[in-house]
């Protein structure tokens, strides 16, 4: 899409900062979008014009048809008792007739114009919108897990829900608003400016007061609506967590707890909603006062300079008119303005993200000719620590695994067994050391190519809320049924799947609420093998299944042996006996490596653990 990775890179370049006058600030950064959409903006803005000046011609309609009456009067009253009296009732009530069908048509017209100016500035706001939207979703697909470790996801959704409809408001309603009430002040100000600069100034005094008691109204009614959206946030939020948590609410018995909190919460909106409420109730009267005032002006000034023959009656309702017509775009203005400046912060929010670029990318080291893996695994003295934690999660660690073997990762929890899988898709890289696949250093394999011959299993599953078979073609989409089902076999998932009534079309409810957490597991293994990839990595992935099932899956992965790399990692030393190499983690660091024979006749915790879990077995024989 070209216009939204414009408006990225136009973001992204402090080149357009200097394109655009430093007065725009932010928002100079959207104006190529005007120019892309040029063929709706500009006859947009004449629509606008065009509208406008229908609309203000038709005081002077009504001018005419008022100065028509006395005239008729005098004249009806002069031929009184002939019959020409008769006539001239026929010819006046005529003349009122066109007058009518005058006002109609200038009304209709203008009312035509600005269904087209809608049709084509709002469009064009909807297209921006568009591509907005989908360049800020494309972008955050690209960045990494630490962006998502640093934003909440309410607040990314924030950012492409409010925020982007903020800057729409900017480049669709508020150009118009703003065109129009310029032409129609203008024109107005200008023809009643003519007909009598005394009235006119007096007319227009309450006008400027009008505007600045808008603009502080709605600067008003948009900080209250902004604490009611926050609150609406953190009403939803409360609730859908509660939600997603219903089993553990309800086996703590916290209902009582948390419906209370939620009426907390609730009673906080209601508050915030009267508060808002109570300035838009004030906002209309006032907003009729001053009309009123202007109109009480208009005709008491007004009346004065009929008198003195200055001006006509005509003239009185045309500034009535003026004066109504006027009101609405100079009230509308302070919505604007702050309409505007809620745009800028709008945009400069959604900059922040859009200039962020993703940790983990292509880049300039990147081959584009490497187009095929084997799967030889190797690691260099690698080393790895989060973000704001004391201690590394990797400490040196080193292996070579040849492709086609499995290497099987132990260790106590919090050992470093995750991060380390983690490098292998390139998840996370690491912070001194090298990972390289079949010889590559890992930065130089195109990120596509590196992923598509991988299939991760990570340790906390996620599913969609789909079906059984489109979760698992996710893997692979263009998969049919049978590799569907043969990638399911593989997971032992079948019978289990055929006994659920829709099969593999049974829908896996929210995150797959409806699945066992084996089940799920095995879902997620299936997703992965039917991509056959040259790279498995199972990160505690068996972890929820029986040891029955867990030799099945074994022995369906042998079974594949030959035509992947496996990277197992596991509680369970059940699971790795067969491993061509067995790394031991403790606190980051390899502390122990090789076969499974090999390890349990060393000193050790591997063979530790084996103890362990062997007396476990027995114990749960009995
Ligand atoms: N996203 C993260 N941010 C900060 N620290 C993290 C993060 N993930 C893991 N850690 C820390 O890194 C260390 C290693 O964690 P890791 O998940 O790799 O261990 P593990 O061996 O896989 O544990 P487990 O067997 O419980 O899954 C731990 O101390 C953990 O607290």
């Amino acid at each position: 899409m070209p216009g939204s990775a414009s408006f990225r890179s136009s973001l992204a370049h402090p080149v357009s900062q200097t394109q655009f006058p430093p007065a725009m600030g932010p928002l100079g950064r959207l104006n190529h979008f005007f120019w892309q959409y040029k063929y709706l903006f500009v006859p947009g803005l004449l629509f606008t014009m065009i509208s406008a000046g229908f609309q203000i011609t038709v005081p002077m309609v009504v001018r005419q048809a008022v100065d028509s009456i006395p005239r008729f009067v005098r004249l009806y009253t002069l031929y009184g008792g002939t019959p020409a009296q008769a006539e001239l009732y026929a010819y006046f009530f005529g003349a009122l007739v066109l007058f009518a069908l005058v006002i109609i048509a200038l009304s209709g017209t203008s009312g035509l114009f600005m269904f087209l100016m809608r049709q084509t500035v709002v469009v064009a706001s909807r297209h921006i919108e568009y591509d907005l939207r989908n360049d800020l979703y494309n972008h955050l697909q690209r960045l990494s897990s630490t962006f998502y470790q640093e934003y909440s996801t309410g607040d990314v959704i924030t950012r492409a829900t409010d925020d982007i409809e903020k800057v729409r408001r900017y480049i669709g309603p508020a150009i118009m608003y703003v065109t129009r009430s310029l032409v129609m002040v203008l024109v107005a100000a200008s023809v009643m400016f003519v007909i009598s600069p005394t009235l006119t100034l007096y007319a227009l005094t309450p006008l400027p007061v009008l505007a600045v008691a808008v603009f502080f109204m709605a600067r008003m009614v948009h900080h209250r609506s902004d604490q009611l959206q926050q609150q609406y946030s953190a009403l939803t939020s409360r609730v859908q967590e509660a939600l997603s948590g219903i089993r553990v609410l309800k086996a703590y018995t916290r209902e009582a707890a948390e419906a209370e909190a939620f009426d907390d919460e609730s009673q906080e909106y209601r508050a915030r909603n009267l508060n808002l409420a109570l300035v838009e109730s004030a906002w209309r009267p006032s907003f009729l006062l001053l009309v009123g005032v202007s109109t009480v002006i208009v005709v008491w000034m007004g009346g004065q300079l009929v008198a003195e023959g200055a001006i006509t009656i005509g003239n009185i309702a045309e500034y009535i008119i003026y004066i109504n017509m006027m009101t609405w775009p100079v009230a509308s203005l302070g919505f604007v303005i702050t309409m505007i400046q809620r745009a800028s912060a709008s945009v400069l929010r959604l900059q922040k993200i859009l200039d962020r670029e993703p940790d983990i990318d292509d880049g300039p080291q990147t081959n584009p000719a490497i187009q095929s893996l084997e799967g030889r695994i190797t690691f260099r003295d690698v080393w790895y620590q989060y973000e704001d934690e004391d201690e590394p999660a990797l400490r040196g660690v080193s292996f070579d695994l040849p492709a086609d073997q499995t290497l099987a990762i132990v260790g106590r929890t919090g050992s470093g067994k995750s991060t380390l899988v983690r490098m292998i898709p390139r998840l996370l890289e690491p912070d001194a050391g090298t990972v390289a696949v079949d010889g590559y250093e890992i930065e130089t394999i195109p990120l596509r190519t590196l992923r598509e011959h991988m299939g991760y299993v990570p340790q906390d599953v996620f599913l969609f809320s789909d079906t059984v078979a489109n979760n698992i073609a996710f893997g692979d989409l263009d998969a049919g049924r049978d590799e569907i089902r043969a990638a399911a076999a593989e997971a032992d998932l079948v019978e289990n799947v055929e006994n659920f009534a829709d099969g593999f079309d049974t829908y896996v409810g929210e995150r797959g609420i409806t699945l066992s957490g084996g089940q799920k597991q095995r879902t997620s293994i299936a997703r992965a093998l039917i991509r056959d990839p040259r790279v498995l990595v199972f990160d505690d992935a068996l972890s929820a299944v029986d040891t029955a099932t867990e030799r099945n899956i074994l022995r369906s992965l042998r079974a594949r042996q030959g035509s992947h790399t496996l990277v197992i990692v596991s509680h369970r030393l059940s699971a790795v006996q067969e491993a061509d190499l067995i790394l031991v983690m403790e606190q980051g660091k390899v502390v122990q490596r090789g076969t499974h024979e090999a390890l349990v006749g060393e000193e050790g915790l591997y063979a530790d653990l084996y103890e362990k879990q062997l007396l476990e077995e027995e114990i749960q024989a009995l």
